[in-house]
């Protein structure tokens, strides 16, 4: 009995001292912000746990009350101050990422993941050829294909008036784009118009993502699950069933790759890492498969929202959908032309470009909280931060920022062409943009996402007629940081129907 009370006032002593320590001695300590974020992560897990991924909202008010810069947990602190972007993540390519945040999707040894600069680099380095606009380019065929089934489906959906969410059949498509340009097989998730697209992983992996929030609180939670049988876990969440066939896959792909390299017709991500000079414990099966998730994760929610973002605004603007047509009519005479879409002709199209830029904007790309970690102490405004602290920004804080975006909430693709595209400072929009993250490790898929983004608007927009179907900004704004943007919980998604085609 003694023994059981000495320990608890041994461990309440403890708690005691770490509050005070963190409050008053931490190096920290001087920094602004709430006491309670400053005492624990309970304060952090209560917003994006309990409440669904709002710390995002809460950091809102907390810049209001304290300033740009905050202490926002007893170990992170955040910036708001987009024009400190490049110092944070491009100045200093030698800066970790947060390693408390790579338990978030499980896959700890994947390179979006690793907390070390060095070793992420190792990792990336089979794959830059893999997605360099060079090769991304001698597959544009895969791209038009994917693209020319998702049309006859539309095509369909115009013959028996059915109405869907865009972002079901821009998700399936992508998923079938990135699951056969990396991995040689795709589950022809987007020849299924008839069900509306349904099958697709956005949801698996914006489910994924909010449970991110407990995985990173609680990494125990990953392994833990992980022993849970398959037909538990899909029965109870279907979607997360589909996670796992897609991790048998990977995995049977892996082993036939591994007993005979020169297996399928198609060169995959495996065998640019396998036939790599990288450390053999770097091309394990299990490693592999979780970068091949990181792989098609990063590939399937971004681009299908930003996709859907440009459609949404689009159609809800009397001014931009006529300009856009406009312009492809002129660009694209003739759509059923073989060559008509071919991306190095859309790509110098200055409207459609400000229509994928805004929509990668609006749609934040990954909203969640970037964080890198500093060997060295970095000085911003009066304070100075010290080595090993995580330093947190948000694309959404710059993406929205009125010093760089002039009426920043509105969907104006002509701000990214001509004089407007150029700030007061002589600075170019451009270099404001964050939308792929920037430095060692902006996105990867950034070429492949371009081209699908091209592809998509251009022929949608210029072969169909579309119209809004019960749909309204509440369906696209975020309203719910699951590290991956998503809207309300209730919304139906952005709903259309196709009710013509372009002449
Ligand atoms: C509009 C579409 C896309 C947007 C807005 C987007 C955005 C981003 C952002 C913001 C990052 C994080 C950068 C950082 O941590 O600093 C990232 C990383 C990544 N993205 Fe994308 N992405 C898109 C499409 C794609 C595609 C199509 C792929 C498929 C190859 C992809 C694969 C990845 C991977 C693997 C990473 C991790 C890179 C690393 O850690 O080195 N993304 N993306």
């Amino acid at each position: 009995m003694a023994l059981i009370t000495l320990a608890l006032v041994s461990f309440v002593l403890y708690l005691l001292g770490l509050a005070f320590y963190r409050l008053y001695l931490s190096p920290l300590a001087k920094l602004p912000g709430p006491k309670l974020g400053a005492l624990s992560k309970f304060y952090e897990a209560y917003y994006e746990i309990w409440r669904q991924g709002k710390f995002s909202f809460k950091l809102d008010e907390l810049h209001e009350r304290y300033g740009p810069i905050v202490r926002i947990t007893p170990e992170e602190v955040h910036i708001r101050d987009s024009a400190f972007w490049d110092t944070l993540f491009v100045k200093y390519p030698k800066a970790s990422r947060y390693s408390s945040t790579a338990s978030r999707f499980g896959n700890n040894d994947s390179m979006f993941a690793v907390a070390d600069a060095g070793y992420h680099r190792m990792l990336r380095a089979p794959l830059n050829p893999f997605f360099s606009r060079r090769a991304i380019l001698d597959q544009q065929e895969l791209v038009q294909d994917k693209m020319g089934i998702l049309c006859t489906g539309m095509e369909r959906c115009l013959e028996n008036g059915s109405v869907f969410c865009i972002t079901d059949a821009f998700a399936a498509f992508a998923a079938d784009v990135i699951s056969q340009y990396s991995f040689g097989f795709s589950y022809g998730q987007v020849e299924h118009y008839e069900n509306g697209w349904k099958e697709n992983f956005h949801n698996a992996y914006i489910s994924l993502g909010a449970f991110g929030h407990v995985s990173v609180q609680y990494p125990w939670v990953n392994p833990l699950l992980k022993s849970i049988p398959d037909s538990i876990t899909t029965k109870m969440d279907p979607s997360l069933g589909q996670m796992l066939q897609l991790q048998k896959d990977f995995n049977k792909t892996i082993q036939t790759i591994k007993k005979d390299p020169s297996a399928g017709k198609h060169h995959t991500i495996f065998h640019a890492v396998l036939q790599s000079d990288l450390p053999e414990d770097a091309k394990g099966a299990t490693r592999l498969e979780h970068e091949a998730q990181t792989v098609i994760g990063g590939g399937i929610v971004t681009t299908a929202w930003a996709a859907t973002q440009a459609i949404f605004y689009i159609l809800s603007d009397d001014d931009v959908h006529p300009k856009l047509l406009a312009e492809l009519r002129e660009a694209v005479p003739n759509p059923s032309a073989h060559d008509a879409f071919k991306f190095e002709k859309l790509e110098k199209l200055p409207y459609l470009t400000g229509c994928v830029k805004e929509g990668i904007r609006f749609g934040l790309g990954i909203s969640g909280r970037g964080a890198r970690v500093l060997q060295e102490p970095l000085v911003y405004q009066d304070y100075t931060i010290p080595p090993g602290t995580a330093i947190s920004m948000s694309a959404r804080d710059a993406n929205f920022d009125g010093s760089v975006y002039k009426e920043p909430r509105k969907f104006r693709p002509e701000r990214w062409t001509g004089k407007e595209s150029k700030l007061a400072d002589g600075s170019s929009l451009d270099s404001h943009f964050v939308g792929f993250g920037k430095g060692t490790r902006m996105c990867i898929g950034i070429n492949l996402a371009h081209l699908e983004l091209y592809v998509q608007l251009a022929q949608v927009f210029r072969r169909f007629q579309l119209e809004l179907y019960e749909t309204d900004t509440s369906d696209v704004e975020l309203a719910h940081d699951f590290f991956l943007p998503s809207p309300k919980l209730d919304s139906k998604g952005v709903r259309v129907r196709v009710v013509g085609k372009v002449n």
